[in-house]
Protein backbone atom coordinates (compact mmCIF):
# COMPACT_ATOMS: atom_id res chain seq x y z
CA UNK A 1 0.00 0.00 0.00
CA UNK A 2 1.71 3.15 -0.69
CA UNK A 3 0.43 6.12 1.55
CA UNK A 4 1.30 10.23 1.85
CA UNK A 5 2.17 11.57 5.05
CA UNK A 6 1.88 14.86 5.53
CA UNK A 7 3.90 17.10 8.18
CA UNK A 8 4.78 20.30 8.84
CA UNK A 9 7.70 19.23 10.94
CA UNK A 10 9.53 15.71 10.67
CA UNK A 11 12.21 14.59 12.53
CA UNK A 12 15.75 14.53 11.63
CA UNK A 13 14.94 17.41 9.29
CA UNK A 14 13.22 19.88 11.54
CA UNK A 15 11.33 19.51 14.76
CA UNK A 16 9.78 21.77 17.16
CA UNK A 17 8.19 19.21 19.09
CA UNK A 18 6.64 15.40 19.03
CA UNK A 19 5.00 15.59 16.26
CA UNK A 20 8.72 15.58 14.49
CA UNK A 21 9.56 12.49 15.84
CA UNK A 22 6.43 10.71 15.12
CA UNK A 23 6.10 11.87 11.32
CA UNK A 24 10.07 10.72 11.25
CA UNK A 25 9.53 7.33 12.97
CA UNK A 26 6.24 6.49 11.51
CA UNK A 27 7.77 5.68 7.77
CA UNK A 28 10.36 3.03 8.77
CA UNK A 29 8.04 1.41 11.37
CA UNK A 30 5.49 0.91 8.55
CA UNK A 31 7.29 -1.03 6.68
CA UNK A 32 7.50 -3.62 8.37
CA UNK A 33 3.78 -4.23 7.70
CA UNK A 34 3.38 -3.67 3.93
CA UNK A 35 2.77 0.12 3.60
CA UNK A 36 5.41 2.39 1.86
CA UNK A 37 5.36 5.69 2.98
CA UNK A 38 6.28 9.27 1.46
CA UNK A 39 6.19 12.25 3.39
CA UNK A 40 5.36 15.69 1.91
CA UNK A 41 7.34 18.90 4.12
CA UNK A 42 7.60 21.94 3.51
CA UNK A 43 11.38 23.11 1.92
CA UNK A 44 12.00 25.26 4.75
CA UNK A 45 15.30 26.67 4.50
CA UNK A 46 16.07 24.58 7.77
CA UNK A 47 15.43 21.45 6.16
CA UNK A 48 17.30 22.16 2.21
CA UNK A 49 20.01 23.26 4.67
CA UNK A 50 19.99 19.39 6.03
CA UNK A 51 20.13 17.62 2.91
CA UNK A 52 23.87 16.35 2.47
CA UNK A 53 26.25 16.03 -0.36
CA UNK A 54 24.80 13.30 -2.92
CA UNK A 55 21.45 14.15 -1.84
CA UNK A 56 20.62 16.26 -4.52
CA UNK A 57 16.54 16.95 -4.89
CA UNK A 58 14.89 15.97 -7.65
CA UNK A 59 11.97 18.77 -8.99
CA UNK A 60 9.34 16.37 -9.83
CA UNK A 61 6.17 18.59 -10.20
CA UNK A 62 5.95 22.23 -10.95
CA UNK A 63 2.21 23.54 -9.91
CA UNK A 64 0.82 26.55 -12.43
CA UNK A 65 0.63 28.32 -9.41
CA UNK A 66 0.05 27.92 -5.38
CA UNK A 67 -2.02 30.61 -4.47
CA UNK A 68 -0.92 32.73 -7.29
CA UNK A 69 3.22 32.38 -6.60
CA UNK A 70 5.40 29.72 -8.43
CA UNK A 71 5.72 26.05 -6.21
CA UNK A 72 7.05 22.88 -7.04
CA UNK A 73 7.86 19.55 -5.72
CA UNK A 74 10.82 18.55 -4.70
CA UNK A 75 11.54 14.94 -3.85
CA UNK A 76 14.77 13.09 -1.86
CA UNK A 77 15.44 10.55 0.39
CA UNK A 78 17.22 10.92 3.29
CA UNK A 79 17.78 9.01 6.22
CA UNK A 80 15.74 6.28 4.94
CA UNK A 81 12.89 8.97 4.76
CA UNK A 82 11.44 8.98 1.31
CA UNK A 83 10.25 13.19 0.92
CA UNK A 84 8.25 15.02 -1.18
CA UNK A 85 9.67 18.69 -0.43
CA UNK A 86 6.81 21.58 -1.22
CA UNK A 87 9.46 24.10 -2.24
CA UNK A 88 7.66 27.10 -2.75
CA UNK A 89 9.89 30.15 -1.65
CA UNK A 90 6.59 32.82 -0.66
CA UNK A 91 5.36 30.77 1.44
CA UNK A 92 8.48 28.90 2.94
CA UNK A 93 11.79 30.51 2.27
CA UNK A 94 12.30 33.23 5.44
CA UNK A 95 14.04 33.70 8.45
CA UNK A 96 12.41 32.02 11.57
CA UNK A 97 11.06 28.42 12.60
CA UNK A 98 8.11 26.68 10.96
CA UNK A 99 5.81 29.00 12.68
CA UNK A 100 7.19 31.53 14.14
CA UNK A 101 8.93 34.51 12.81
CA UNK A 102 12.76 35.53 14.69
CA UNK A 103 10.90 37.48 16.74
CA UNK A 104 8.55 34.70 18.38
CA UNK A 105 5.32 35.62 16.86
CA UNK A 106 3.35 33.73 14.82
CA UNK A 107 4.25 34.25 11.04
CA UNK A 108 1.19 36.56 9.86
CA UNK A 109 0.51 34.37 7.07
CA UNK A 110 0.37 31.14 8.29
CA UNK A 111 -3.14 29.95 7.13
CA UNK A 112 -1.74 30.17 3.84
CA UNK A 113 1.72 28.55 4.25
CA UNK A 114 -0.16 25.32 5.63
CA UNK A 115 -3.42 25.86 3.39
CA UNK A 116 -0.72 25.64 0.65
CA UNK A 117 1.00 22.07 2.06
CA UNK A 118 -2.51 20.90 2.28
CA UNK A 119 -3.42 21.66 -1.27
CA UNK A 120 -0.43 20.62 -2.34
CA UNK A 121 -0.86 16.74 -0.39
CA UNK A 122 -4.53 16.84 -1.66
CA UNK A 123 -3.48 17.64 -5.82
CA UNK A 124 -0.27 14.70 -5.12
CA UNK A 125 -3.41 12.79 -3.32
CA UNK A 126 -5.62 13.39 -6.89
CA UNK A 127 -2.64 11.86 -9.41
CA UNK A 128 -0.32 15.34 -10.03
CA UNK A 129 3.45 12.99 -10.09
CA UNK A 130 3.50 11.47 -13.29
CA UNK A 131 4.66 8.01 -11.32
CA UNK A 132 3.28 8.42 -8.30
CA UNK A 133 -0.27 8.08 -6.28
CA UNK A 134 -1.38 7.70 -2.86
CA UNK A 135 -3.74 5.12 -2.04
CA UNK A 136 -4.24 6.71 0.87
CA UNK A 137 -3.11 10.06 2.61
CA UNK A 138 -2.12 10.80 6.46
CA UNK A 139 -2.44 13.92 7.75
CA UNK A 140 -0.86 15.39 10.82
CA UNK A 141 -2.41 18.23 13.21
CA UNK A 142 -3.93 21.80 11.93
CA UNK A 143 -1.18 22.15 9.51
CA UNK A 144 -1.87 19.57 6.65
CA UNK A 145 -6.20 19.63 8.09
CA UNK A 146 -7.04 20.94 5.33
CA UNK A 147 -6.35 18.53 2.67
CA UNK A 148 -9.01 15.85 3.07
CA UNK A 149 -11.31 19.68 2.73
CA UNK A 150 -9.19 19.95 -0.34
CA UNK A 151 -10.16 16.38 -1.99
CA UNK A 152 -14.03 16.48 -0.77
CA UNK A 153 -14.18 19.83 -3.04
CA UNK A 154 -11.96 18.56 -5.22
CA UNK A 155 -11.94 16.08 -8.32
CA UNK A 156 -13.10 12.53 -8.05
CA UNK A 157 -12.06 9.70 -7.08
CA UNK A 158 -11.91 10.03 -3.59
CA UNK A 159 -8.81 9.01 -1.66
CA UNK A 160 -9.28 8.30 1.90
CA UNK A 161 -7.56 10.57 4.30
CA UNK A 162 -6.82 9.56 8.46
CA UNK A 163 -6.07 12.74 10.28
CA UNK A 164 -4.22 12.52 13.45
CA UNK A 165 -4.66 14.63 16.10
CA UNK A 166 -1.68 15.71 18.18
CA UNK A 167 -3.09 17.77 20.43
CA UNK A 168 -6.29 19.30 20.13
CA UNK A 169 -4.95 22.73 21.61
CA UNK A 170 -3.86 23.55 18.45
CA UNK A 171 -6.32 23.87 15.95
CA UNK A 172 -5.34 26.41 13.39
CA UNK A 173 -8.19 28.98 13.81
CA UNK A 174 -8.11 32.11 11.24
CA UNK A 175 -10.29 35.30 10.32
CA UNK A 176 -13.23 34.63 8.39
CA UNK A 177 -11.62 37.23 5.77
CA UNK A 178 -8.80 34.31 5.23
CA UNK A 179 -11.66 31.86 3.48
CA UNK A 180 -11.39 33.74 0.25
CA UNK A 181 -7.70 33.37 -0.14
CA UNK A 182 -8.21 29.02 0.55
CA UNK A 183 -9.28 28.83 -3.38
CA UNK A 184 -12.16 26.21 -1.53
CA UNK A 185 -15.59 27.39 -3.37
CA UNK A 186 -17.56 29.34 -0.84
CA UNK A 187 -19.89 26.21 -0.26
CA UNK A 188 -16.90 25.27 2.21
CA UNK A 189 -17.58 28.24 4.13
CA UNK A 190 -20.24 26.69 5.84
CA UNK A 191 -20.35 24.59 9.26
CA UNK A 192 -20.33 21.35 8.00
CA UNK A 193 -16.71 22.37 6.73
CA UNK A 194 -14.18 24.53 7.83
CA UNK A 195 -16.55 27.47 9.00
CA UNK A 196 -16.50 27.57 12.86
CA UNK A 197 -18.40 29.92 15.40
CA UNK A 198 -17.63 32.47 12.48
CA UNK A 199 -13.89 31.87 11.51
CA UNK A 200 -11.94 29.68 9.71
CA UNK A 201 -10.66 26.24 11.80
CA UNK A 202 -8.29 24.18 9.52
CA UNK A 203 -8.40 21.23 12.22
CA UNK A 204 -12.48 21.68 12.89
CA UNK A 205 -12.68 21.27 8.79
CA UNK A 206 -10.12 18.33 8.79
CA UNK A 207 -12.20 16.50 11.02
CA UNK A 208 -15.27 16.77 9.24
CA UNK A 209 -13.58 16.11 6.57
CA UNK A 210 -11.31 13.02 7.38
CA UNK A 211 -12.31 9.37 7.29
CA UNK A 212 -10.67 8.49 10.05
CA UNK A 213 -9.51 10.50 13.05
CA UNK A 214 -6.82 9.46 15.18
CA UNK A 215 -4.99 10.50 18.25
CA UNK A 216 -2.05 9.74 19.74
CA UNK A 217 -3.83 7.51 23.20
CA UNK A 218 -6.55 5.51 24.05
CA UNK A 219 -7.12 7.81 27.00
CA UNK A 220 -6.82 10.76 24.75
CA UNK A 221 -9.24 9.77 22.36
CA UNK A 222 -11.63 9.34 25.30
CA UNK A 223 -11.05 12.84 27.20
CA UNK A 224 -11.43 14.84 24.00
CA UNK A 225 -15.03 13.85 23.84
CA UNK A 226 -15.25 16.00 27.22
CA UNK A 227 -15.70 19.84 27.63
CA UNK A 228 -13.10 19.49 29.64
CA UNK A 229 -10.31 18.48 27.44
CA UNK A 230 -11.96 19.02 23.74
CA UNK A 231 -11.12 22.47 23.55
CA UNK A 232 -14.94 23.09 21.69
CA UNK A 233 -14.49 20.42 19.66
CA UNK A 234 -16.21 17.58 21.83
CA UNK A 235 -19.79 17.59 20.15
CA UNK A 236 -18.66 17.43 16.76
CA UNK A 237 -15.64 14.61 17.94
CA UNK A 238 -18.88 12.56 19.63
CA UNK A 239 -21.07 13.26 16.22
CA UNK A 240 -17.88 11.19 14.39
CA UNK A 241 -17.21 8.86 17.46
CA UNK A 242 -17.68 5.57 15.53
CA UNK A 243 -14.49 7.29 13.12
CA UNK A 244 -12.41 7.80 16.20
CA UNK A 245 -9.56 6.32 17.57
CA UNK A 246 -6.67 6.44 19.85
CA UNK A 247 -3.31 4.85 18.85
CA UNK A 248 -0.55 5.39 21.23
CA UNK A 249 2.76 6.64 19.79
CA UNK A 250 5.71 4.31 19.95
CA UNK A 251 9.39 5.86 19.32
CA UNK A 252 12.15 5.03 17.40
CA UNK A 253 14.36 2.33 19.25
CA UNK A 254 17.08 3.27 16.70
CA UNK A 255 17.91 6.86 17.52
CA UNK A 256 16.73 6.60 20.84
CA UNK A 257 18.75 3.59 22.16
CA UNK A 258 21.25 3.99 25.20
CA UNK A 259 23.60 1.26 24.06
CA UNK A 260 24.04 2.79 20.87
CA UNK A 261 23.21 6.22 21.49
CA UNK A 262 26.11 8.96 19.54
CA UNK A 263 25.06 11.43 21.33
CA UNK A 264 25.88 10.63 25.13
CA UNK A 265 28.65 10.03 27.19
CA UNK A 266 28.81 6.27 28.03
CA UNK A 267 26.54 3.38 26.18
CA UNK A 268 24.56 1.24 28.95
CA UNK A 269 22.21 -1.45 28.47
CA UNK A 270 19.74 -3.14 31.50
CA UNK A 271 22.30 -5.50 32.10
CA UNK A 272 24.89 -2.80 32.95
CA UNK A 273 23.07 0.47 34.57
CA UNK A 274 25.90 1.19 36.74
CA UNK A 275 27.03 3.09 33.60
CA UNK A 276 24.51 5.36 34.53
CA UNK A 277 27.11 7.20 36.62
CA UNK A 278 29.07 8.19 33.71
CA UNK A 279 26.19 9.97 31.76
CA UNK A 280 25.18 11.30 35.46
CA UNK A 281 28.57 12.90 35.99
CA UNK A 282 28.44 14.52 32.92
CA UNK A 283 25.46 16.23 33.17
CA UNK A 284 26.08 17.44 37.21
CA UNK A 285 29.06 19.27 35.33
CA UNK A 286 27.11 20.40 32.92
CA UNK A 287 24.06 22.34 35.05
CA UNK A 288 26.88 22.79 37.35
CA UNK A 289 25.02 20.60 40.17
CA UNK A 290 26.98 19.48 43.06
CA UNK A 291 26.02 15.48 43.78
CA UNK A 292 23.70 15.60 47.11
CA UNK A 293 23.73 11.42 46.64
CA UNK A 294 20.24 12.43 46.34
CA UNK A 295 18.14 12.11 42.85
CA UNK A 296 18.36 13.91 40.17
CA UNK A 297 14.84 14.94 38.51
CA UNK A 298 15.11 16.23 35.11
CA UNK A 299 12.43 17.86 32.87
CA UNK A 300 12.68 18.29 29.02
CA UNK A 301 9.56 20.38 27.96
CA UNK A 302 8.49 23.30 26.50
CA UNK A 303 8.28 25.20 29.33
CA UNK A 304 3.63 25.98 29.47
CA UNK A 305 1.03 25.71 31.67
CA UNK A 306 0.11 22.39 29.64
CA UNK A 307 3.23 20.78 30.58
CA UNK A 308 2.20 21.81 34.32
CA UNK A 309 5.52 24.44 34.58
CA UNK A 310 4.16 25.95 37.18
CA UNK A 311 3.43 22.91 39.27
CA UNK A 312 7.37 22.38 38.77
CA UNK A 313 8.34 25.60 39.93
CA UNK A 314 6.18 25.55 43.00
CA UNK A 315 7.38 21.78 44.02
CA UNK A 316 11.15 23.00 43.68
CA UNK A 317 11.62 23.46 47.74
CA UNK A 318 10.16 20.24 47.82
CA UNK A 319 13.04 18.53 45.85
CA UNK A 320 15.75 20.61 47.89
CA UNK A 321 14.29 19.84 51.02
CA UNK A 322 14.38 16.17 50.00
CA UNK A 323 17.89 16.58 49.33
CA UNK A 324 17.38 15.91 45.53
CA UNK A 325 18.60 18.03 42.60
CA UNK A 326 17.18 19.27 39.31
CA UNK A 327 17.79 19.79 35.43
CA UNK A 328 15.78 21.43 33.08
CA UNK A 329 15.92 21.85 29.39
CA UNK A 330 12.76 24.30 28.01
CA UNK A 331 11.97 27.11 26.36
CA UNK A 332 8.27 28.77 26.32
CA UNK A 333 6.55 31.71 28.17
CA UNK A 334 8.76 34.04 29.30
CA UNK A 335 6.96 33.98 32.82
CA UNK A 336 7.41 30.52 33.67
CA UNK A 337 11.27 30.85 32.10
CA UNK A 338 11.77 33.45 34.72
CA UNK A 339 10.43 31.54 37.71
CA UNK A 340 12.46 28.55 36.98
CA UNK A 341 15.56 30.94 36.43
CA UNK A 342 14.69 32.36 39.96
CA UNK A 343 14.89 29.29 41.44
CA UNK A 344 18.10 27.97 39.68
CA UNK A 345 19.67 31.77 41.17
CA UNK A 346 18.33 30.63 44.81
CA UNK A 347 19.22 27.23 44.85
CA UNK A 348 22.50 27.34 43.25
CA UNK A 349 24.22 23.76 42.57
CA UNK A 350 21.20 22.23 42.99
CA UNK A 351 18.80 23.32 39.98
CA UNK A 352 20.29 23.79 36.57
CA UNK A 353 18.26 25.21 33.91
CA UNK A 354 19.53 25.76 30.50
CA UNK A 355 17.23 27.87 28.19
CA UNK A 356 16.64 27.08 24.86
CA UNK A 357 16.15 23.93 22.37
CA UNK A 358 19.14 20.94 22.12
CA UNK A 359 18.15 17.67 20.50
CA UNK A 360 21.82 15.99 22.13
CA UNK A 361 21.12 17.30 25.50
CA UNK A 362 17.35 16.06 25.83
CA UNK A 363 19.75 12.61 25.09
CA UNK A 364 21.92 13.19 27.97
CA UNK A 365 19.10 14.18 30.68
CA UNK A 366 17.57 11.03 29.81
CA UNK A 367 20.52 8.88 29.70
CA UNK A 368 22.01 10.65 33.03
CA UNK A 369 19.21 11.92 35.23
CA UNK A 370 17.24 9.74 37.91
CA UNK A 371 14.20 10.10 37.13
CA UNK A 372 11.92 12.65 34.67
CA UNK A 373 9.35 14.91 35.85
CA UNK A 374 6.07 15.36 33.56
CA UNK A 375 3.41 17.01 35.37
CA UNK A 376 1.38 17.82 32.68
CA UNK A 377 -2.28 19.50 32.58
CA UNK A 378 -3.30 17.49 29.97
CA UNK A 379 -0.71 14.83 27.65
CA UNK A 380 -2.22 13.42 24.44
CA UNK A 381 0.28 10.81 24.35
CA UNK A 382 4.13 12.03 25.57
CA UNK A 383 7.32 11.23 24.35
CA UNK A 384 9.59 12.08 27.06
CA UNK A 385 8.15 9.19 29.38
CA UNK A 386 8.79 6.93 26.52
CA UNK A 387 12.56 8.10 26.17
CA UNK A 388 12.48 7.69 29.85
CA UNK A 389 11.27 4.60 30.02
CA UNK A 390 14.06 3.47 26.76
CA UNK A 391 16.61 4.75 29.49
CA UNK A 392 16.21 3.78 32.92
CA UNK A 393 14.69 7.39 33.96
CA UNK A 394 11.95 6.41 35.50
CA UNK A 395 9.16 8.74 34.85
CA UNK A 396 7.34 10.47 37.47
CA UNK A 397 3.86 11.43 35.62
CA UNK A 398 0.24 13.28 35.84
CA UNK A 399 -2.54 10.53 35.47
CA UNK A 400 -4.06 11.66 31.93
CA UNK A 401 -3.87 11.29 28.62
CA UNK A 402 -1.22 9.21 27.33
CA UNK A 403 1.02 9.26 30.69
CA UNK A 404 -1.71 7.02 32.41
CA UNK A 405 -1.67 4.63 29.50
CA UNK A 406 1.79 4.62 29.52
CA UNK A 407 3.19 4.26 33.04
CA UNK A 408 2.48 1.39 35.16
CA UNK A 409 2.57 3.41 39.42
CA UNK A 410 5.13 1.91 41.59
CA UNK A 411 2.09 1.12 44.74
CA UNK A 412 2.95 -1.76 46.17
CA UNK A 413 0.67 -4.48 44.13
CA UNK A 414 2.85 -3.23 40.62
CA UNK A 415 6.38 -3.25 43.07
CA UNK A 416 5.68 -7.08 44.21
CA UNK A 417 4.52 -8.29 41.32
CA UNK A 418 7.63 -6.13 39.33
CA UNK A 419 5.60 -4.77 36.93
CA UNK A 420 6.00 -1.27 38.08
CA UNK A 421 7.97 1.81 35.53
CA UNK A 422 6.92 4.64 37.43
CA UNK A 423 5.13 7.16 39.31
CA UNK A 424 1.40 8.17 38.58
CA UNK A 425 -0.51 11.28 40.81
CA UNK A 426 -3.83 12.45 40.23
CA UNK A 427 -5.90 14.82 40.46
CA UNK A 428 -3.18 17.14 38.97
CA UNK A 429 -2.15 19.84 41.30
CA UNK A 430 0.82 20.79 43.59
CA UNK A 431 -0.23 18.29 46.73
CA UNK A 432 -0.24 15.24 44.87
CA UNK A 433 2.73 15.86 42.61
CA UNK A 434 4.71 16.64 46.18
CA UNK A 435 3.41 12.90 47.19
CA UNK A 436 4.48 11.83 44.06
CA UNK A 437 8.27 13.41 44.67
CA UNK A 438 8.08 11.98 48.09
CA UNK A 439 7.44 8.24 46.81
CA UNK A 440 10.25 8.28 44.64
CA UNK A 441 12.95 9.64 47.21
CA UNK A 442 11.83 7.09 49.27
CA UNK A 443 12.57 4.83 47.10
CA UNK A 444 15.74 6.21 45.37
CA UNK A 445 16.94 5.26 49.24
CA UNK A 446 16.91 1.77 48.10
CA UNK A 447 18.69 1.04 45.01
CA UNK A 448 17.65 -2.54 44.89
CA UNK A 449 14.19 -1.76 44.58
CA UNK A 450 15.08 1.66 42.20
CA UNK A 451 16.77 -0.71 39.77
CA UNK A 452 14.57 -2.71 39.22
CA UNK A 453 11.94 -0.17 38.26
CA UNK A 454 14.50 0.88 35.87
CA UNK A 455 14.67 -2.78 34.25
CA UNK A 456 11.17 -2.86 34.56
CA UNK A 457 11.00 0.23 32.55
CA UNK A 458 13.84 -0.30 30.13
CA UNK A 459 11.99 -3.70 29.52
CA UNK A 460 8.95 -2.51 28.23
CA UNK A 461 8.07 -2.58 24.58
CA UNK A 462 8.71 1.18 23.70
CA UNK A 463 8.86 0.10 19.91
CA UNK A 464 6.45 1.55 17.28
CA UNK A 465 5.71 -2.15 16.27
CA UNK A 466 2.50 -2.88 17.55
CA UNK A 467 0.91 0.72 17.04
CA UNK A 468 2.49 0.79 13.45
CA UNK A 469 0.41 -2.66 12.91
CA UNK A 470 -2.82 -0.18 13.98
CA UNK A 471 -2.23 2.39 11.82
CA UNK A 472 -1.62 -0.27 9.07
CA UNK A 473 -5.22 -2.16 9.57
CA UNK A 474 -6.92 1.08 9.94
CA UNK A 475 -5.20 1.82 6.21
CA UNK A 476 -6.41 -1.68 5.07
CA UNK A 477 -10.05 -1.13 5.91
CA UNK A 478 -10.49 2.20 4.98
CA UNK A 479 -8.76 1.30 1.76
CA UNK A 480 -10.81 -1.66 1.27
CA UNK A 481 -14.46 0.79 1.68
CA UNK A 482 -13.12 2.50 -0.65
N1 LIG B 1 14.08 22.17 24.95
C1 LIG B 1 14.13 21.03 24.28
N2 LIG B 1 15.27 20.61 23.71
C2 LIG B 1 15.32 19.44 23.03
N3 LIG B 1 14.27 18.63 22.86
C3 LIG B 1 13.11 19.02 23.41
C4 LIG B 1 12.97 20.21 24.14
N4 LIG B 1 11.69 20.32 24.56
C5 LIG B 1 11.05 19.23 24.11
N5 LIG B 1 11.90 18.44 23.40
C6 LIG B 1 11.62 17.21 22.69
O1 LIG B 1 10.42 17.42 21.93
C7 LIG B 1 9.60 16.27 22.03
C8 LIG B 1 8.36 16.65 22.80
O2 LIG B 1 7.52 15.55 22.88
P1 LIG B 1 6.10 15.64 23.59
O3 LIG B 1 5.54 14.28 23.59
O4 LIG B 1 6.22 16.40 24.85
O5 LIG B 1 5.31 16.45 22.46
P2 LIG B 1 4.61 17.83 22.21
O6 LIG B 1 3.89 18.33 23.39
O7 LIG B 1 5.61 18.66 21.53
O8 LIG B 1 3.56 17.35 21.07
C9 LIG B 1 2.33 16.72 20.93
O9 LIG B 1 2.52 15.61 20.04
C10 LIG B 1 3.23 14.52 20.60
C11 LIG B 1 3.39 13.48 19.50
O10 LIG B 1 2.18 12.86 19.19
C12 LIG B 1 2.51 13.96 21.81
O11 LIG B 1 3.30 12.91 22.39
C13 LIG B 1 2.26 15.06 22.83
O12 LIG B 1 1.48 14.54 23.91
C14 LIG B 1 1.58 16.25 22.18
O13 LIG B 1 1.40 17.33 23.10
C15 LIG B 1 10.44 15.19 22.68
O14 LIG B 1 11.18 14.53 21.71
C16 LIG B 1 11.39 16.02 23.58
O15 LIG B 1 12.55 15.32 23.89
Amino acid sequence: MQVLSVASEVYPLIKTGGLADVAGALPEALAAHGVTMRTLLPAYPAVLAKLRYGEEPREVHVFETLFGNPARLLAVTHEGLDLLLLDAPALFDRPGGPYLDTGGRDHPDNFRRFAGLSLAAALIAEGCLKNWRPDLVHVHDWQAALTPVYLRFGRRPQTPVVLTIHNIAFQGQFSADTFQELALPPAAFHMDWVEYYGQVGFLKGGMRAADAITTVSPSYAEEILTPEFGMGLEGLLAARQERLVGIVNGIDTNVWNPAKDPMIAAHYDVSRLEVRKANRKALLERFKLVDTEGPLFSVVSRLTWQKGMDLLAAVIPDIIDQGGMLAVLGSGDAELEALLEEAAALYPGRIGLVKGYDEPLSHQLQAGADSILIPSRFEPCGLTQLYGLRYGCVPIVARTGGLADTIIDANEAAMNAAAATGFQFSPIGEDPLRQALRRAVKLFKEPHLWARLQAQGMKTDVSWNASAGRYAALYSTLCAKG
